[in-house]
């Protein structure tokens, strides 16, 4: 069974599908195949330079992400034109990981880790949708400490997304993760439960 796992940035993405592999899930995730689309020497990285010039490629040929960053959270129109190139490649490299694991015998659930989900309508590439939700005062405060970044940059990245309020009814399953860790693991546990009983395999 696919799932799509999805949140805002810094509402606990990661920190769920963590809880889930660690249950036994096979993870695909969207921001590991945006790295691996943009390796040095891929038609990833040579579109990018293409359409912004050399001052995103580091002197060792990778992509400077840094400088990146800094273009696409501040400009929208820079981040639709790096999302054309990136989104169908990211989606192709993520068709070919879930077909290796669905070609596989297990019948594990695969979890498609994917920021954007709703976003780019991707949500039909899963059959269950998951939303990692926060309010987003504590989404902004958890993205200042993570990343060590100011307010003004941690609001210019949540107002790159679709508000967390706005993702929330398109859940088949809401994971709030406000509270403690313990108190998600619970949630995550419930979700579990749901997922090898879909996939008849209550025995795991
Ligand atoms: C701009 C880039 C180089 C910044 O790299 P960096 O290592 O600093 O961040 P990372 O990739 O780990 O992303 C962190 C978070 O930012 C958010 N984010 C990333 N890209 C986008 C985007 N295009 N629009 C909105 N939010 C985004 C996601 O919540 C993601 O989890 C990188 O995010 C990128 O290549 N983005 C375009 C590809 C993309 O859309 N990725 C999201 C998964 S579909
Ligand atoms: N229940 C929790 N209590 C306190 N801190 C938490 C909790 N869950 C996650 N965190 C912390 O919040 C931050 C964001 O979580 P995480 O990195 O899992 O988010 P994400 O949604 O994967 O982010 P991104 O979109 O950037 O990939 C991390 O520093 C994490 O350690």
């Amino acid at each position: 069974m696919r799932v799509g796992l999805t949140g805002g940035i810094a509402t606990g993405k990661s920190t769920v599908s963590r809880m889930l592999r660690q249950r036994g899930a096979a993870i695909v995730d969207a921001d590991q195949a945006a790295r691996a689309v943009v390796m040095p020497g891929s038609e990833g990285i040579r579109k990018v330079r293409e359409a912004f010039g050399d001052q995103v490629i580091a002197a060792d040929g990778n992509l400077d992400r840094a400088a990146l960053r800094n273009i696409v959270f501040q400009d929208e129109a820079a981040r639709n034109k790096l999302n054309g190139i990136l989104h169908p490649l990211i989606i192709e490299h993520m068709e070919e990981e879930v077909a290796r694991y669905q070609q596989a015998e297990e019948e594990r659930p695969v979890i498609l880790d994917v920021p954007l989900l709703i976003e780019e309508n991707l949500t039909e590439l899963a059959e269950l949708v998951v939303v990692v939700y926060l309010p987003e005062d504590l989404q902004l405060k958890r993205l200042m400490e993570r990343d060590g970044i100011s307010a003004a940059e941690a609001r210019r990245m949540v107002g790159a997304q679709m508000p967390i309020e706005e993702k929330k009814p398109f859940a088949d399953v809401l994971i709030d993760n406000t509270g403690s860790l313990a108190d998600t693991e619970r949630q995550v546990d419930a979700l579990w439960r749901i997922l090898v009983s879909k996939n008849g395999s209550d025995r795991l």
